[in-house]
């Protein structure tokens, strides 16, 4: 379980990011953080592993205080947690495999990874996680050589080799196509489940945040505006989460991608019947 206590994040330039934030996140628990530009998701995610040091407040993973962590200690407790990038962060020039194995690092010896002698069992994990995430067949070829959804499934399937207790998402479906998208979002939520995975996952698309968080977290300059079900996502609540102006302009932008993408299917159906 994760717990986060009136956290607060000032930054140097005086910007307040976070106020006194707490909320707390059961085992398998997905939770959507949604909130306009600049509301403090990224500051939250990042004040969670200490990319960035909180001002004040606890972050209480399982029986870890992180904040109140020196440097050897912290190395270890963020192996612990999960991160999944928008942009895949995977090392372009390596396999499929070593990409996974890379999240072993912080377990396996500097020279062991380097000369990437990885131990079998982690061998034989990595392998089971490929499987998991749909990639075994492509165990052996090298990142560049994927798609955006089939990097994405890497990106998972290296953080889980971390054998984590919470994944930090940060927007895992920025650049990805919508059914891509889709099916990113449905193996992060079944893998959560499974594996009884807190996660907190920083995303834009309010629909598919709805769709397939458990419960959702809305910021609004640095505090919580909404916490709650995704059914409870009422427009007069987005409204107040986005301010009336951009909850508009994202509505109609959510409206214009849910038409284009009917068109292409639509258009695609005719092609396959012309066969
Ligand atoms: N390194 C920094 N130094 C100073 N201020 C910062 C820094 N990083 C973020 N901020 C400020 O903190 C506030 C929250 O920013 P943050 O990036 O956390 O928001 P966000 O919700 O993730 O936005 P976006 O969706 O655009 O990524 C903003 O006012 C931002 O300008």
């Amino acid at each position: 379980m994760l717990r986060i206590e009136g956290l607060t994040k000032t930054y140097k330039t005086g910007d307040r990011a976070l106020s006194d934030v707490s909320f707390e996140v059961p085992q398998g628990q997905v939770v959507g953080l949604i909130g306009p530009s600049g509301a403090g998701k990224s500051t939250l995610i990042r004040c969670i592993n200490r990319l960035v040091e909180p001002t004040s407040g606890n972050v209480l993973l399982n029986d870890m205080n992180l904040p109140m962590m020196r440097t050897a200690e912290l190395r270890r407790a963020r192996r612990r947690i999960g991160m999944i990038f928008q942009e895949y962060a995977l090392v372009e020039r390596l396999t499929v495999m070593e990409n996974v194995l890379s999240g072993r690092l912080g377990y396996v010896g500097f020279w062991r990874s380097f000369m990437r002698r990885y131990p079998a069992a982690d061998i034989a994990n990595a392998f089971r996680l490929l499987d998991r995430v749909g990639l075994l067949q492509h165990a052996d070829k090298r990142a560049d050589a994927l798609s955006g959804g089939q990097r994405q499934r890497v990106g998972i399937a290296r953080a889980l080799a971390q054998d984590p207790e919470l994944l930090l998402i940060d927007e895992p479906t920025a650049s990805l196509d919508p059914k891509t998208s889709r099916q990113i979002m449905r193996l992060i939520v079944e893998i959560c489940r499974e594996r009884g995975l807190p996660a907190i996952i920083n995303i834009h698309d309010v629909v598919l945040a709805q769709q397939f968080s458990d419960r959702i977290i809305g910021l609004q300059a640095g505090r919580v505006v909404f916490d709650g079900p995704p059914s409870g996502l009422t427009e007069g609540v987005l409204t107040q989460i986005y301010g009336e102006e951009d909850w508009t302009a994202m509505r109609n932008g959510a409206a214009e991608d849910a038409e284009a993408e009917a068109e292409d299917k639509a258009q695609a159906e005719k092609m396959l019947r012309a066969l």
